[in-house]
């Protein structure tokens, strides 16, 4: 628990001087609060001693700091908020950057509901750590320190006020051990409940064709149950914890008010009860600082939880300088996706020279599109290499990679946004013109041109508003958008009818000239014009008629 919290401060600290500028104005206010009450206490205390004069230049000094009370925990509020936000911020992207790292290796953790959670609940529930933990715990120690020093020339008044103060402090660090499970247990329960709604309202044809909404229902309603009892377990520890802290404020008042009826003096006790009320307030969190020190730690161990599993292949720490060819080259290449799994490729061969028209052809589950994973660095062989330009992959950043190699994923998504943005993802700064040329060539680009909004009309979440060929040639268009000068073409006519189909290959060769295409099919239709045809078996890729 602590480690993973540790870690999570470690990932704020380029926001050091916002988090500490939140602290420093939360004691200030707190020692403020300390202040009005300390005077307030010294003027009742000077008016009951007889005192008039000075009780009353007391209650004078208590104006200003009237005034500057509610101002201060305005202050604290922002500064504090403004902190916490931007700290969560940087945690969103940092834990977004890592799972896009990730994600092609399947890391087991692909239900985007708990992944979902995770980037926002869990997140969220770092606030805490900030908000409900250091900052109160911050500004009651200085507070009792305080106590402490105005009280110090009475050491038993000041131990019987200090010392309920004091335990009431440490009580978040003993409390979040026992708080720690029943955190874990709602905050993996939440993902689980994000998980069972999200998937099914992602699939809701799916769901609805299989008449599977009831028991999609009952899933949720049973992960929904679950997580109401973790959240009880939490909340009666919250409320137990309150009430601890509410009796340790209240034995630090019956301790002042003892001293003073043993005999103390009336001065001090009557400071000692105006100090430990003005400490109460903050004090009083403090317990439930416990339950929120507890669910901080769940979500930081969820996060590390999914954002360190291994990344398919680590970036090379000094890469290579980007090569200026981009020949292909496949040598003895070994690949499995895991151990346990018989491997897809075992001394792979391939030779692609520049400008090669290579169609791969295979049954399905032979391994091409895994062959595209590798050449796009998505996943890394377990030996053999391959070079691009005469450089070996593993020496370049992927990023480089994908600048020179692109591909028409056989799944390629469209986003939510508008037909432009969808093309732009893949060439950024490219002008209208362009766009309706990588349309055309797509054979799409008389369909867009006849919809009223054109190049703006959005695309739905998936591509929803397009039928499953017209997202696939708006996928097609955005990679020949691409200025890669390989291109790899993952089933591109999958979808669209003969008729269109034949026409997208008879253009393929004109719109992709000079660049390497690799086109990835299970057999050949007679209108492609490969260079060469290579098929798939047993690891290897042998020539094939086609
Ligand atoms: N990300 C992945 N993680 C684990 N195993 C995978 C992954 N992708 C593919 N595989 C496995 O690797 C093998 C080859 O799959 P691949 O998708 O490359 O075949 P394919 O020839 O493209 O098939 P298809 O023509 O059906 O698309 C299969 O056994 C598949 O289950």
């Amino acid at each position: 628990m602590t480690a993973d919290l540790l870690r999570i401060l470690g990932l704020w600290r380029s926001r050091g001087g916002w988090l500490l500028a939140g602290l420093a104005i939360a004691i200030a206010s707190a020692l403020l609060g300390a202040a009005l009450l300390a005077l307030a206490g010294q003027a009742v205390a000077d008016v009951l001693g007889g005192a008039a004069v000075a009780g009353a230049t007391a209650f004078l000094l208590l104006r200003p700091l009237i005034a500057l009370r509610p101002a201060s925990r305005w202050a604290e509020r922002m500064a504090t908020h403004a902190a916490t936000f931007r700290a969560l911020a940087d945690t969103r992207v940092w834990f977004f950057r890592r799972l896009a790292e990730r994600l092609p290796s399947g890391i087991g953790l692909r239900r985007s509901g708990d992944l979902l959670g995770r980037l926002v609940a869990d997140v969220e529930a770092l606030d805490g750590l900030y908000l409900k933990v250091m900052v109160p715990v911050a500004a009651a120690l200085a507070m009792v320190l305080v106590v402490l020093a105005l009280l110090a020339g009475h050491p038993l008044l000041a131990a019987a006020v200090a010392l309920p103060l004091a335990l009431a402090l440490a009580l978040p660090l003993l409390l979040a051990p026992g708080a720690a499970r029943a955190a874990a247990d709602a905050a993996a329960a939440q993902g689980r409940l994000r998980a069972a709604a999200v998937d099914p309202l992602i699939g809701i044809e799916d769901t609805l064709a299989a008449n599977a909404e009831a028991t999609a229902g009952t899933a949720l309603a049973a992960e929904a149950t679950r997580l109401g009892r973790a959240q009880r377990r939490l909340a009666s520890r919250a409320a137990i914890a309150g009430a601890a802290g509410g009796l340790l404020g209240q034995a630090a008042l019956l301790g002042a008010l003892a001293w003073g009826l043993a005999g103390g003096a009336a001065g001090a006790t009557v400071l000692a009860l105006f100090l430990t009320l003005a400490t109460a307030e903050t004090i009083g969190i403090l317990p439930r600082a416990g339950t929120a020190l507890a669910a901080a730690a769940a979500g930081a161990r969820r996060l590390f939880e999914a954002a360190d599993a291994p990344p398919p292949l680590a970036e090379p720490a000094d890469p290579a300088p980007m090569p200026t060819g981009h020949a292909i080259r496949i040598e003895g290449l070994h690949f499995a996706w895991s151990p346990d799994r018989p491997p897809v490729f075992g001394g792979l061969d391939l030779d692609l020279p520049e400008g090669t028209r290579l169609a791969l052809l295979g049954p399905s589950g032979i391994g091409k599109s895994t062959l595209a994973a590798l050449l796009l660095k998505l996943a890394a062989p377990q030996a053999g290499r391959i070079t691009l330009g005469g450089t070996d992959l593993a020496s370049l950043s992927a990023e480089d990679v994908r600048r020179r190699i692109a591909c028409l994923t056989q799944d390629a998504r469209l986003f939510d946004d508008s037909i432009a943005a969808n093309l732009r993802i893949a060439a950024p700064l490219a002008p209208e013109a362009a766009l309706w040329r990588a349309l055309d060539r797509a054979g799409i680009g008389t369909l867009v041109r006849a919809l009223p909004e054109g190049l703006e009309t959005r695309c739905g979440e998936g591509g929803a508003r397009f039928s499953g060929g017209q997202a696939r040639r708006l996928a097609l268009a955005r990679v020949l958008l691409s200025a890669a000068p390989v291109l790899i073409l993952d089933e591109p006519t999958a979808g669209l009818d003969a008729e269109t189909e034949r026409a997208f290959l008879e253009t393929l060769e004109t719109v992709t000239a000079g660049r390497t295409v690799i086109l990835i099919a299970h057999r050949l239709t007679g209108a492609e014009k490969p260079g060469r045809i290579l098929r798939l078996a047993g690891g290897r890729a042998l020539p094939a008629a086609g």
